[in-house]
């Protein structure tokens, strides 16, 4: 946990029924692969060990860049306040399910990561989801790594008792826009690169369901055999946050084996104005009450439709922060100051997100569960539930 003086401080627990296991995978030796963390329900173990929840430094330098900050003071200061958190799930637990999974693939936000969405992919995974958190190499993530094979001249220099395999580990970090870069050219190809990585993950996922040896270039003790013929690929679902938003439309768009889609604080600019109406899935909006404004909505509305559903709620009190993990690891005052938490109780905005969420990947994957409880939540129906939106929208921007 956090260092003493907040231990109340921490990424809630998923509250599902399962035990949550979560191991990373990393295709090939290319910056074009998949790299992915999954989380998944296990066996309880107490062996397990919890992961950091930011697995190296660089993910710090990259922060501050995204940032604009210091490198290296915002090292430290990242290091004390976030350097201790583990993340809700077991390493490398045993896979255990007796029945097949449904499968969500996971979109983060611009100068996000893989792994600062734990709350939200933990969650589903207690309640018997395989959630695949898909790490962009798009130049849009903080940071991320890949390896690469060693050239002649880098193999010919290191002195020959050390050389382990050939491989290099490079890291790529967030890009900025150059001065007088104009946005929408670089996230429109950004935001198609994040949609064929989304694919990747599930397509990579669809091999190891049936059996297909795939090498993991990453070392772990996670036995992926045991994930053959576990998860049910005709209940596969992408959610994201943010820019992932945007992700998801673009993925369902080129992919339909995505039943559904949920976008959490979406971010449209990315998207051509001719993909709106060639999405043909449910998509279900969650929004946080600061972060929304006219223009970024009214993309959202020219997804109304008569015939595929369409949903929109926000929930009340809450920051664009409210999603990632941050809002958890922060005193208020000093998450508030930093717009990481708004007046909601941080684990109750997610609380309403995950229902709501689950609620309607029941509706549109066809689970049997218990989730249509949490139907009213789609609808808005809650005390800190806005259905639709609270921004105004002129009707003729429609
Ligand atoms: C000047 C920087 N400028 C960059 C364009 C704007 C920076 N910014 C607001 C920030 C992210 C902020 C943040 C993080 C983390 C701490 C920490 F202290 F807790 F580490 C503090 C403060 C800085 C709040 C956003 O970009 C908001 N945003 C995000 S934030 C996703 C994210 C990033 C890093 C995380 F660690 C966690 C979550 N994802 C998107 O897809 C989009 C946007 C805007 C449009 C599309």
């Amino acid at each position: 946990m956090g260092n003493t003086c907040s231990n109340h401080l921490g990424i809630p627990p998923a509250k599902g029924p399962n035990a949550v296991g979560c191991t990373d995978f990393m295709m090939d030796h290319t910056v074009k692969g998949t790299f992915f963390r999954i989380y998944y329900p296990c066996q309880e173990t107490e062996k397990a060990e919890r992961p950091d929840w930011v697995p190296c430094k660089e993910y710090f330098n990259g922060l501050a860049d995204f940032m604009k900050i210091n490198r290296t003071l915002s090292e430290r200061i990242f290091n004390y306040l976030f350097g201790s958190f583990k993340i809700p799930a077991f390493l490398d637990a045993p896979f255990k399910s007796n029945e097949k999974c449904p499968v969500v693939i996971f979109s983060h936000g611009l100068g996000a990561f893989r792994t600062l969405y734990s709350a939200v992919c933990a969650e589903l995974a207690s309640q018997g989801f395989i959630v695949a958190s898909v790490e962009h190499r798009d130049q849009s993530a903080s940071a991320t790594y890949y390896f690469r094979e060693k050239t002649e001249s880098e193999r010919a220099s290191e002195t020959s008792a050390s050389a382990q395999d050939n491989l290099v580990q490079e890291w790529m970090y967030y890009r900025s826009l150059k001065h007088g870069e104009s946005e929408f050219p670089v996230r429109n190809k950004q935001v198609k690169q994040r949609a064929d990585e989304c694919i990747l993950a599930l397509d990579t996922l669809i091999k190891i369901n049936s059996g297909i040896p795939v090498q993991n270039v990453l070392k772990t003790q996670f036995d992926w055999t045991t994930l053959e013929n576990s998860m049910d690929m005709c209940r596969i679902a992408a959610v994201g946050h943010s820019f992932g938003g945007a992700t998801v439309i673009e993925a369902l768009c080129k992919e339909v084996k995505f039943k559904c889609g949920i976008a959490l604080d979406a971010w449209m600019t990315p998207l051509d104005d001719e993909l709106y109406h060639r999405v043909k899935q449910p998509i279900f909006f969650i929004n946080s009450e600061k972060f929304q404004w006219a223009g970024n909505i009214s993309r959202m509305r020219k997804l109304d439709s008569a015939v595929i559903q369409r949903k929109m709620i926000t929930i009340r009190g809450t920051v664009h922060q409210s999603f990632p993990d941050f809002t958890f690891l922060t005193g208020n005052w000093i998450g508030k100051l930093m717009k990481l938490k708004g007046e909601l109780d941080p684990e109750l905005a997610i609380d309403l997100s995950n229902k709501a969420t689950l609620a309607f990947l029941q509706r549109h994957l066809g689970l049997e569960k218990n989730f249509n409880r949490w139907d009213p939540l789609i609808d808005g129906q809650d005390e800190n539930l806005i259905q639709g939106t609270n921004v105004t929208v002129l009707q003729s921007a429609i």
